[in-house]
């Protein structure tokens, strides 16, 4: 329903094209000075599953990705990391599932509204080990990261994005100041296939 709503407007205004509701109107520069962190709550109006965090996040991006939760009308999930160390389950634990347990990514989901809690890398040799992957968007607290650029943007078309409107899109994306990436970004890119040599290396 709101897809085809958002179509049909895309199609006669362009330019309201929805990322996503945190950027949609300006990136929010937050004061990150000091900020350690808060608490994550799903969409559950009674019983809902709490995530407590005790760190500021890094690498915030938005990320067109099929698989990352995203808030109903947007067309990017908002997503940033923590160190899985720095992440725990403070209410109705029982409530999560996870998504995909072959994914690199095990998403744990609240059963009852969906919302992604949190994505957790389980196997040790991948290069985001120890990372948990969350959506700050679900805080109520202010002073977390703000996203500094746009993944795997192509990846919105395998959602149903019309290939015609991806001009569009990343251009609202550069005027948002988040660079548009069809994977991660250049330093993170580097940061995996460093990972990758410096194995083989191990290997022998
Ligand atoms: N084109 C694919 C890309 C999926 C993908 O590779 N997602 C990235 C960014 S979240 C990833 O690292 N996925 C690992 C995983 O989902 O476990 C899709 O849209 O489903
Ligand atoms: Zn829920
Ligand atoms: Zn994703």
């Amino acid at each position: 329903m709101w897809k085809a709503i958002k179509d049909a407007i895309a199609k006669v205004l362009p330019m309201t094209i929805s990322i996503h509701p945190a950027v949609d109107s300006g990136v929010q520069i937050n004061d990150t000075a000091g900020f350690s962190g808060g608490t994550l709550t799903c969409k559950c109006g009674s019983n809902p599953v709490v995530v407590n965090i005790s760190s500021q996040t890094a690498h915030n991006h938005v990320c067109g990705c099929s698989k990352c939760w995203k808030p109903e009308g947007a067309t990017f999930s908002q997503i940033a990391v923590v160190s899985k160390d720095n992440l725990s389950v403070g209410e109705n634990a029982d409530k999560l599932f996870i998504i995909d347990e072959s994914a690199a990514i095990q998403r744990h989901a609240c059963r009852d509204c969906g919302v992604h809690m949190y994505g957790r890398i389980e196997d040790a040799n991948h290069p985001f080990y120890a990372l948990d992957f969350v959506h700050t968007e679900l805080s109520r607290e202010k002073g977390w990261s703000p996203p500094e650029f746009a993944a795997f943007v192509s990846s919105i078309i395998e959602a149903g994005t019309p290939p015609e409107q991806m001009n569009a899109i990343r251009e609202r994306l550069h005027e948002l100041g988040l660079e548009p990436y069809d994977c991660l970004s250049p330093p993170l890119m580097d940061a995996i296939a460093t990972h990758v040599y410096n194995q083989s290396k191990a290997a022998g």
